[in-house]
This record gives C-alpha cells, sequence and structure tokens, in this order.
C-alpha cells in the first residue's frame, strides 16, 4: 500500500480533506506501518526495563540510587504514574529488572532478567563490557518476541533508572555528533552544580570513546550505555524485525532508538514518536532520527513510558477515522 493510496482513501471520508488536521498525518503512519487502511492500536503492552548507574558516584543526578527499586515496587504495585496511565490508556504494562542494585523483591508483574547489579562508572571505566551490552539488548529482544506472541500489535519500551540522563545525553551526543550542551539537561531536577558536573562527564566521556565509533560501534556504545538503555534497543529491533507499531517514550528511550538504528539501521521505520521531553537532547535525538513527536510542549519528563501512555488515546482515534463513511456515502458528491 503506497502513500499515496492511504492519503487518497484518507481524502475520501466523509470530511473536507484534511480537515482532521494531524489524526490523519497520524491515521496515515498507522494504516502505513500496518499496512492496511483498517490499522489497530489494540492489544498493545508497555514494557518498562529498570537498572542502576554507576555514574551516580559522579554528582550528575539530585536522587540517590535507591530510588530506582523504590518506584519498580511502585510500578509493580499499580500506584505509580505509569501503573495508572496503563490502566486508564488499557496497555498491558510489565517491568523487567535488567540491572538494579541490591536484590529486587519480587512482585506480581516483576520481571527480572539482571544481566549485572548497575553498570560501572562511565566517568573511570567503559559502563559495559560489549558481552553485558549484548545480554541486555538480548533482554529487550526477548521481551519484544513475547509481546508478539502474546499478540501485541502496538508496544512501546520506557524506563526507570536513577542516573540515566548521563549516558542517555552520551549516546545522543555521541551518536548525532551534537555537542553537550544542546544534549546535557536537568534530567530529574538537577541545581546548577550537578548540571555543570553532568556536563563535563558527558563531555568528556564522549570524547574518550568517540574514536571507536567507525570501526567499532559496540564498544563505543557499550562504554557509555546502560543496561535498560540496552534493553529497550533490543526490544525495539526485535518489534520492527516482527513487524509491531512501536510508540516511543522520552529522552532516554529515544538514546536507545538512536543506538538501535545505528546498530541495525532500519529499526526506526516502525516508530511513532509520542511527545517531545523537556530535556533538550530529546528533540536532537528525534531529529536525528526524522520522527516528528505527536505531542510538543507538554513539559513532559518524567520517564517510565508516561509520554508513550498518554499518546495511546490519540493512536485509537486516527484509527477510529478508518471506520469513517465515504463522502459518496454520506450522499456528498
Ligand atoms: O523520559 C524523559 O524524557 C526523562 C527526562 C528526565 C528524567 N527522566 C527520568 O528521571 C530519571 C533519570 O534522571 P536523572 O536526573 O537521575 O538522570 C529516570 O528514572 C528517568 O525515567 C526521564
Ligand atoms: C520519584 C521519581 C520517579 C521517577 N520515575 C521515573 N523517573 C523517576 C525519578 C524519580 C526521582
Amino acid at each position: 500500500m503506497t502513500p499515496a493510496e492511504v492519503a487518497a482513501h484518507l481524502n475520501s471520508l466523509a470530511k473536507p480533506p484534511g480537515s482532521l488536521g494531524r489524526l490523519e498525518d497520524l491515521a496515515a503512519q498507522l494504516c502505513h506501518l500496518q499496512q492496511t487502511l483498517t490499522p489497530k492500536t489494540t492489544p498493545r503492552r508497555i514494557v518498562l526495563f529498570a537498572a542502576d548507574h554507576g555514574v551516580v558516584a559522579e554528582g550528575v543526578t539530585a536522587w540517590p540510587s535507591e530510588v530506582t527499586q523504590l518506584m519498580v515496587r511502585t510500578i509493580a504495585r499499580g500506584r505509580a504514574a505509569s501503573s495508572v496511565l496503563a490502566a486508564s490508556t488499557g496497555t498491558d504494562l510489565r517491568v523487567v529488572d535488567v540491572g538494579t542494585l541490591g536484590p529486587t523483591s519480587p512482585e506480581a508483574t516483576l520481571h527480572v532478567w539482571k544481566v549485572r547489579a548497575g553498570s560501572r562508572n562511565l566517568a573511570r571505566e567503559p559502563a559495559l563490557t560489549v558481552d553485558e551490552f549484548r545480554q541486555a539488548v538480548a533482554v529487550g529482544e526477548k521481551q519484544a518476541e513475547s509481546a508478539a506472541e502474546a499478540g501485541m500489535v502496538v508496544v512501546a519500551a520506557g524506563e526507570m533508572g536513577i542516573g540515566n540522563t548521563t549516558p542517555a545525553s552520551c549516546l545522543t551526543s555521541l551518536l548525532t555528533g551534537s555537542p553537550t550542551d544542546e544534549t546535557v539537561g536537568l534530567g530529574a531536577g538537577a541545581d546548577d552544580a550537578i548540571l555543570e558536573r553532568k556536563r563535563r562527564v558527558v563531555g568528556e566521556a564522549v570524547d574518550r570513546v568517540r574514536g571507536k565509533l567507525p570501526t567499532d560501534p559496540e564498544t563505543a556504545i557499550a562504554a557509555v550505555c546502560g543496561l535498560e538503555i540496552a534493553a529497550m534497543a533490543g526490544f525495539y529491533r526485535r518489534a520492527a524485525v516482527l513487524k509491531r507499531t512501536v510508540v516511543l517514550d522520552g529522552f532516554i528511550a529515544t538514546s536507545a532508538a538512536l543506538v538501535a538504528e545505528r546498530l541495525w539501521p532500519g529499526t526506526a521505520r516502525q516508530m511513532i514518536a509520542a511527545h517531545r521531553s523537556a530535556e533538550p537532547g530529546h528533540a536532537v535525538a528525534l531529529r536525528q532520527l526524522g520522527l516528528k513527536p505527536i505531542l510538543d510542549n507538554w513539559g513532559m519528563r518524567l520517564g517510565e513510558g508516561t509520554g508513550a501512555l498518554i499518546a495511546m488515546p490519540l493512536l485509537d482515534a486516527a484509527a477510529a477515522i478508518m471506520g469513517m463513511a465515504m463522502l459518496h456515502e454520506a450522499g456528498v458528491q
């Protein structure tokens, strides 16, 4: 099905051509991704990957690493922003611990696939070995496979990981070539001193690995990556191969999309960008991927898949308009 055929169909529905604005663009995107004029947006699932980051020791975040596990438990108990938004949008939610610090308490909806307890401090040594990076990628791939096996047509990935805007900024600078002042932001609420340290850490780390990117991209990426970011990249890779409709979340999720597109070109073709995060690097990453977010200027910067979740009702609306009468059926010539 060509874009011209989809556009002709949209223009023959019982409305002035283009009068549903961006909703028509989104409907066209769904038709194109699913190769049908009757796209589906349910059943759907969001998988949240959680991990901790050794770089927190550098003072690059306002929060202690313990918050990662506390929030994982809150998500699993159904009380976090992601849990209530998943419930309110009819989205199946899973949490996967791919590398938090310490033991994880088992919860009903929690899956533990720990590669290691946190990444190493990327300011001092490579955060992950290539082998660890690949193991985390495999965790994400497995989740995309089980989502497809369960019949999910729309899938999204999200994350929880105190400190993860630092690796996300490293990856965004590394993979887009953008300077760190365009990719480093406040994260979960940095003050001026934190921001200054974060800029320095990101700048130095990217300078250290940049030279490896052309010849050994996996080593360069693993050195400044996080376990949940690698898992999201694997999730996107497999979901794209399995032709799922993939909804992107915020800055960290989109840095994982950059990783996936760099290592497995074409992955981003299955993606719909939900929103543009308040984190400045998100716009940089989306631009590189050629993706235009559905929601702009909403000022969201929570993560946990919340941006992807609030876009789900708009996906439903876009799919619904494909069931409208044609102009001629309405008696309009
Ligand atoms: O999704 C985003 O755009 C986003 C932007 C800023 C912060 N976050 C969330 O905040 C945490 C990371 O922030 P930080 O400051 O600890 O690096 C992590 O748990 C993310 O889910 C998420
Ligand atoms: C409380 C809290 C909840 C979060 N959810 C995602 N990132 C987060 C960071 C913090 C600090």
